[in-house]
Parts: C-alpha cells; sequence; structure tokens
C-alpha cells in the first residue's frame, strides 16, 4: 500500500489557516483519497488536555512551553499521524515542528538550534511532504485578530512577538522552498484557492 502524503498548515495567527483546511481537505477527497485533519496542539486525549493548560495558564517559562507542545506532538504522531500515514491516509496536520521553530524559536526567542534539539527526540523523526504557510503583512492578521473571537494565552502577546514569529516563518520559507510553499492570504479567498489547488494537482500526481 503507498503510504498517505503528509501535508501541514502554518501562519501567524489570523493569516487564514481556518479559513482554507477545509478547503484543502474537500479538494484532496475529490480527488478519490482518505484524508484527516489534526490540530495541534491537541488532537488526541493527552493533547487536548495539554492543549488547554498551554493556552488558558496564566504563566509558565519558556521551556515548560516548549516541552508541552512537543509533548502533545508526540502523542499526536504515534497515535494518530503515522498510523494513517501507514493505511495510506493523507494527513493534513493544523500545525506542525515549523510552528514551534517559529513561536517558541522566534517569538520566545529561543532560538533554532534549541527547537531541533527537541525536534530530535521525536519518534520517529517526520518532516512534512508539502507545508503551506499562510501569510499576510503584519498589520493585516493583527487587525483580523483584534476583530475575532476571544483571544488564547498565545494570541494576546504583543506586536513585537509576533513579528519575531512572522520573520522566523520567512526565514524557514527561504530555507526550504522545496517543502515550504507561501501562500498569500491579502488577495481575494477564490485567488488563494486557486494558488492551493495548483500545488495540490502536484502533489496528488507525485502521489499516482
Ligand atoms: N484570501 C484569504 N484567505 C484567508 N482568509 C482571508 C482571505 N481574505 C480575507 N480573509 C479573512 O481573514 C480572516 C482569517 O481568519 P482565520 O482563517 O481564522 O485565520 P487563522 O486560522 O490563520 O487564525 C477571515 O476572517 C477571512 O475571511
Ligand atoms: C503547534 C504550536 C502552536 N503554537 C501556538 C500558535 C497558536 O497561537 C496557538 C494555538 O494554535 P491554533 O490551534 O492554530 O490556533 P487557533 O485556535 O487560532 O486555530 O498555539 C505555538 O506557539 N507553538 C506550537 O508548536
Amino acid at each position: 500500500m503507498k503510504r498517505g502524503t503528509f501535508i501541514s498548515v502554518e501562519g501567524i495567527d489570523g493569516a487564514g489557516k481556518s479559513t482554507h483546511v477545509e478547503f484543502i481537505r474537500d479538494y484532496i477527497k475529490e480527488h478519490g483519497k482518505e484524508v484527516i485533519i489534526t490540530r495541534e496542539p491537541g488532537g488526541t486525549v493527552l493533547g487536548e488536555k495539554i492543549r488547554e493548560l498551554l493556552l488558558t495558564s496564566e504563566h509558565m517559562h519558556h521551556n515548560t512551553e516548549l516541552l508541552l507542545y512537543f509533548a502533545s506532538r508526540q502523542e499526536l504522531i504515534r497515535q494518530v499521524i503515522v498510523p494513517n500515514l501507514d493505511a495510506g491516509v493523507w494527513v493534513i496536520a493544523d500545525r506542525f515542528v515549523d510552528a514551534s521553530i517559529a513561536y517558541q524559536g522566534g517569538g520566545r526567542a529561543l532560538g533554532i538550534e534549541k527547537i531541533k534539539q527537541v525536534y530530535a527526540l521525536l519518534e520517529p523523526h517526520l518532516t512534512t511532504d508539502m507545508t503551506f504557510l499562510f501569510d499576510v503583512p503584519l498589520e493585516l492578521a493583527l487587525d483580523r485578530l483584534s476583530r475575532g473571537r476571544e483571544l488564547d494565552r498565545i494570541e494576546l502577546e504583543s506586536r513585537e512577538f509576533f513579528e519575531r514569529v512572522q520573520s522566523s516563518y520567512h526565514q524557514l520559507a527561504k530555507e526550504e522552498p522545496e517543502r515550504i510553499k507561501t501562500v498569500m492570504t491579502n488577495q481575494p479567498v477564490k485567488y488563494t484557492r486557486d494558488l492551493l489547488t495548483k500545488y495540490l494537482d502536484d502533489l496528488l500526481k507525485r502521489s499516482s
């Protein structure tokens, strides 16, 4: 059986990830593939408890935050991502390791090297086949956030924090252009979807 394709979606809060993730799933499904969406932090019973801690606790050491995100991810990998990929199912991860590099490595200024050391502990050491990085000018993302729902602990961070997160994402996309595809969302939704469709067609072709 052919292994499933592993996709992740990333971006600063307000960049448009939630607007497109179900579109991506439906497009893949229409092309005859079984597909699931996972979310991080969370996606398993233990992971959802960790999510609650991460998004609602008042304060924690940056290392604690980093390790909790990875603890949730390890459970998700072993319980959900790997068994599905092995069974030929496509997996769309609503955030994966790149989020830790951008938010904890960049946003919290822990540095990429430290995140990579923790990443090395994951079993197995998975990498995505393709990552969509949703991106908008920071002002627009912050404006979207301020108009939206109630904000969680991370979304309440400063503008400087999100600047560092975004610039880490840009750095990653520059280092790995084959894997990470930047998709601008300051254009109409249809424009974004047309671009996504091109990348998805390419992935579908590769897997056939
Ligand atoms: N091209 C686009 N792609 C995605 N979102 C867009 C686009 N144009 C406008 N928007 C709006 O921006 C907001 C993005 O919010 P959301 O998808 O919840 O972001 P995230 O999940 O990344 O925090 C939505 O209100 C959406 O309607
Ligand atoms: C996966 C991950 C998420 N995060 C942050 C980004 C988000 O602000 C928050 C929750 O992610 P997410 O569920 O994507 O946010 P939303 O509820 O807006 O869809 O966790 C990290 O800081 N590090 C990580 O490794």
